[in-house]
């Protein structure tokens, strides 16, 4: 079994370091035209299936925007989840679980076993119950060959409050880079456990380097650029997602439109790579 930072390495280098956000928003599907239920819901995720999962690395559903459409609604991200897989890219279900460790397991049971329905490459994992409270999405990613994004630096005005909180040693996010430095020590080209550092954060004092990948999200809609990436990351952008969901989505539902801007989205960001 390969690891999950050796495939998303793999797929970095054969199809871009784009990843598009698949996220059903109530005004989305009504500027596609399509009614704010169950079948607009189907209809407007598998469309975005259809365009972007054949081209770009790593599509990211956001879990919320199905759940709200409750059991059908779930089936509905079943599908996001298999047929995107099936067309090559890389699945960051997000999901952004973070609970006492026994029901870590239980998350880690839901999402990155493939005998769940749900089974995922990777997912994305809140840290603020503790970071050792995820151990048990750390080892069942590495039992599996999948991958868990923590919560670092988010892209929301609300993150520093907590984020930037002062511990012994630093802050809570320098502790969280830490403790992904040390789950990825050794692995080559990359470790499996990434940390989510937002495009907006404007800069960061922190060593942002730690063998692992980076989910950008807040590229595009957000405001992120890629300069700003290039001022955050500087020499540690090599393996950084920068992720957008509505700057795609919205120029649906045409599935040429769609597709074209997702590469565009990639042609972008390919810079980031040198
Ligand atoms: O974990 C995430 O994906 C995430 C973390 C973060 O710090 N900020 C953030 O916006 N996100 C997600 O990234 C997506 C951003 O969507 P757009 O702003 O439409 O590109 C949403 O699904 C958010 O839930």
């Amino acid at each position: 079994m390969t690891d999950f930072g050796t495939r998303l390495a793999r797929a970095i280098d054969e199809r871009g370091r784009f990843c598009v956000g698949i996220d059903p928003h109530a005004a989305l599907l009504q500027a596609w035209g399509l009614a704010d239920d169950f079948a607009g819901l189907e209809r407007f995720a598998l469309t975005v299936v259809e365009a972007v999962a054949p081209v770009v690395g790593v599509v990211k559903p956001q879990s919320a925007f199905y759940e709200r459409f409750g059991s059908r609604g779930v089936a509905v991200l079943e599908r996001v989840i298999a047929e995107s897989r099936a067309a090559g890219a890389l699945v960051l279900l997000d999901v952004k679980r973070g609970d006492i460790g026994s029901t870590s397991q239980a998350y880690a049971d839901a999402y990155l076993d493939p005998a769940s329905p749900l089974a995922s490459d990777a997912i994305t994992a809140s840290p603020f119950l503790g970071f050792g409270s995820l151990d048990p999405m750390f080892e069942t990613a590495r039992r599996h060959g999948a991958g868990v994004f923590v919560l670092a630096l988010t892209s929301n005005k609300e993150g520093p409050e907590v984020q930037h909180a002062r511990t012994a040693d630093g802050t809570v996010a320098g502790d969280v880079l830490a403790r992904l430095r040390a789950l990825n020590a050794d692995a080559s080209p990359l470790g499996s456990f990434g940390a989510v550092i937002g495009a907006t954060i404007g800069s960061s004092e922190e060593e942002l380097d730690f063998n692992g990948p980076v989910l950008a999200p807040g590229y595009g809609a957000q405001g992120g650029t890629v300069e700003d990436l290039r001022r955050i990351f500087g020499s540690a952008a090599r393996w950084v997602l920068p992720s957008s969901s509505r700057e795609v989505l919205m120029t649906g539902p045409d599935v040429s439109a769609l597709r074209d801007a997702a590469l565009r989205g990639n042609d972008a960001v390919a810079v980031l790579g040198g």
